[in-house]
């Protein structure tokens, strides 16, 4: 495709982007516009975790990475829509790509963005750069004649050696705990997962720093009004199809997120984006 950047189809039919450029590597499914890995060539750490039993056919959106949840987030309203919106089980294809030595641009859009549940007009596409930081962009642009409220998320599925050891820094104000009936609740600090963890922090961080005993990542955001934390623990793991239940371990959530709903006028656009380091 370029010198950098390279396609194959997987054994199970996933049409799957390489990308190994001076800076690092990344691994892309074009199901679901999805980022399945990134590994910074300056420590050859892999930043993404990927579950072992994600089911990577095109079925079923993929569990680890980076899913792009939009336009809504969490369950919808109506009974019977997809949680997390439909683009993570849509095929994306790649419209641009800008490829220097050290830095990747890619940019994608999903074959279509319209879908039950959302009545908006809208164009989408995601700009991926892999250089030494792994930078995605959701944009939503209003290409209809009336407003729209949408909501969307950058799930990423971070990986760490052990979750007991985890700290968060850089996260502030109340959060709504959806494990204890969405009660708003003080930041913890210092901040650690002990057990199952599902939290809207309402809070515009631009960055947060998620640390354990191997690795620290910086993750930068802007453009979202939340920043959700997420690890199902080990009875909830248990119960999914596609995650073994020890690895609740070795995973956690840390989603930059429009939760609240953002209205676009007609002929606007919102940017939503995650900075990985
Ligand atoms: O299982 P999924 O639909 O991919 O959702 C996984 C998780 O996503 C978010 O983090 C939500 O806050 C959680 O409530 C949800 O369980």
């Amino acid at each position: 495709m370029s010198a950098h950047v390279s396609q194959r189809t997987s054994d199970k039919g996933l049409e799957l982007v390489n990308v190994d450029n001076q800076s690092a590597t990344a691994v892309l499914s074009l199901y679901g516009g999805h980022m399945l890995s990134f590994i910074p060539k300056k420590d050859n750490l892999e930043r993404l975790w990927l579950s072992p039993e994600a089911i990577m056919d095109g079925t079923k959106a993929i569990r680890g990475g980076i899913p792009v949840c939009w336009p809504w987030f969490a369950a919808h309203q109506q009974p019977g829509l997809p949680a997390h919106g439909y683009l993570r089980t849509q095929p994306w294809n790649i419209v641009h790509i800008n490829d220097a030595s050290d830095c990747t641009e890619l940019v994608l859009q999903p074959v279509q963005s319209t879908g039950k549940g959302f009545e908006g007009d809208a164009e989408v596409s995601l700009v991926i750069h892999v250089g030494e930081q792994l930078s995605i962009s959701l944009v939503t642009r209003n290409t209809g004649h009336s407003a729209f409220e949408f909501r969307a998320a950058l799930h990423s599925y971070f990986k760490v050696s052990d979750i007991s050891q985890v700290q968060i820094q850089g996260l502030s104000g109340q959060y709504i705990d959806k494990v204890q009936q969405n009660s708003l609740l003080p930041t913890p600090s210092p901040y650690n997962i002990l057990a199952e963890t599902d939290r809207i922090h309402l809070c515009t961080a631009d960055k947060v720093v998620l640390e354990d005993n191997v690795q620290q990542m910086a993750i930068g955001s802007s453009g979202h009004d939340s920043i959700v934390v997420w690890n199902p623990g080990l009875q909830k793991a248990a119960e999914m199809a596609d995650m073994p239940e020890q690895e609740y371990q070795h995973m956690l959530c840390i989603e930059t997120a429009v939760t609240r709903g953002k209205t676009l006028q007609a002929g606007e656009t919102h940017t939503l984006t995650q900075r990985i380091g």
